[in-house]
């Protein structure tokens, strides 16, 4: 489905945040890892959380859902024999579940996003799990993907983090159920690095003993270790949430986001501080973070690494800067959804931006009066490119025509819905 954004003066209202997608996965692979039955409260509802609810289904863990929490007995150490895997658009859902498959005697995780989950790279997870014994097939690094394991094996691994820290994770999770011990050494410049930090909370919060350097090049696994069944609560998810703050942001506004815990270890949650930096008025306490926007904004330069999930979003907020702004340090947008430097940036220039890339970087020179838009967007099976476009659009002179907008919902099916309900000017076309 097609969805026009018009020029939109002004947005007023609150709203909750979304419940996060990286605490909903990680909760649920836990809970599906332990033995006996735990508690999710708020999931999030997605299209990613659905692929790793399916996916625990599929290997064995059962599932008893409210409105407000899914209650899940999980398969221990001991997955199901399953036979086939669909993780639809998911990345880290696919990356953290290799790691559990290995467990499996052989699974197929197929290729139903041929142009999207189907071109992003899995070598340095596939390489790191061959040499635990797991012999995998694939196509040059990519789905479909089948896996024969059984029983990996623990001791030294070593894994590459130059691409992705989702590889990091994935072995993060399975090495406490291995019969030996495990030291992994991370290979290359660790990206998102802050990421790590949830995947270790969760894991401590299911009991799971990790020993990690400071650096997180370095972690020391027990095995034989049990994943204890827990009650978990998600928190707001920053990375959906700084879209709308983006939105708010670029326009007169007065905006309360609530449930967006400020000692967060997600790292989006730096775009509370990176709008601070662009001057735009806003005050965070109470978890609430409350925008007052004037449509003033100043340029800024950001480790964009530091908050992968949020750069586009701020990269749409610094179009309307009155300067250049500079996003660096943020090469692995090229292996998401879509290459999120060439493919956004095309997009962004198609609406009137003045945007330029390295093969690290977003370079973005503000246009503070507006941009022309009238332009159809190809969305690139980009759930974060359809927001930052919407952003983008509120502010343009002509409407634009945002193509297969529906893929919003891998993330954040009501992201039309919240910002409609804030005054945004958005309307779904067939
Ligand atoms: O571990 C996770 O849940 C995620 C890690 C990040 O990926 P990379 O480590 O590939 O940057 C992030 O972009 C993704 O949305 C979710
Ligand atoms: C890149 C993302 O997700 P994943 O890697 O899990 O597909 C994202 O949510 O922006």
């Amino acid at each position: 489905m097609d969805l026009i954004v018009r020029p939109t003066p002004e947005l007023n209202g609150e709203i909750g945040a979304l419940s996060s997608k990286n605490y909903t996965t990680r909760y649920l692979l836990v809970a599906a890892l332990a033995e006996g039955t735990s508690t999710v409260y708020y999931p999030a509802h997605s299209e990613d959380s659905d692929a790793m609810r399916r996916c625990i289904q599929d290997l064995g863990a059962v599932l008893e859902e409210d409105e407000e929490k899914i209650v899940i007995t999980g398969f221990g150490g001991r997955p199901h024999d399953v036979k086939e895997l669909n993780v639809g658009n998911a990345g880290a859902v696919l990356r953290f579940l290799m790691a559990i498959a290995s467990l499996c005697p052989d699974v197929t995780f197929v290729n139903s996003y041929p142009d999207s989950l189907g071109k992003r790279p899995h070598s340095d997870l596939i390489v790191a799990l061959e040499g635990m014994g797991v012999q995998i097939e694939h196509q040059d690094g990519k789905l479909p993907i089948r896996i024969r394991g059984g029983k990996p094996q623990g001791g030294k691994i070593s894994v590459s983090g130059e691409v992705s820290s989702q590889y990091l994770s994935a072995l993060l999770f399975l090495t406490p159920l291995l019969e030996e011990d495990s030291e992994i050494t991370v290979l290359g410049d660790l990206k998102s690095k802050v990421v790590i930090g949830q995947t270790l909370e969760v894991l401590e919060q299911a009991g799971i003993q990790i020993d990690a350097s400071s650096d997180y090049s370095r972690f020391r696994v027990p095995g034989r270790q049990i994943y204890q069944a827990k009650s978990y609560t998600v928190q707001g998810d920053y990375p959906g949430s700084a879209a709308i703050l983006a939105a708010a942001a670029v326009m007169k506004s007065d905006v309360k986001v609530h449930r967006l815990m400020e000692k967060s270890k997600q790292g989006e949650r730096a775009i509370v501080d990176v709008l601070q930096m662009m001057d735009v008025p806003l005050k965070h306490q109470d978890d609430t973070v409350h925008v007052t926007g004037n449509g003033r904004l100043r340029p800024v330069e950001f480790d964009g690494d530091a908050a992968t999930d949020a750069v586009l979003a701020m990269v749409a907020a610094a179009v309307f800067a009155d300067g250049t702004s500079r996003f660096y340090n943020v090469e692995n947008l090229r292996y998401k959804e879509c290459d999120r430097i060439t493919d956004y940036l095309n997009e962004l220039k198609k609406a009137g931006a003045k945007v330029e890339e390295g093969r690290s970087e977003i370079i973005v020179h503000g246009r503070p009066g507006g941009l022309e838009g009238g332009a159809t967007i190809n969305a690139h099976f980009d759930h974060r490119v359809i927001m930052a476009l919407t952003v983008v659009g509120l502010r343009c002179k002509e409407p634009l025509l945002i193509k297969d907008a529906h893929h919003v919902a891998k993330s954040y099916p009501q992201f039309f819905d919240h910002l409609q309900a804030l005054g945004a000017s958005v309307e779904w076309v067939k």
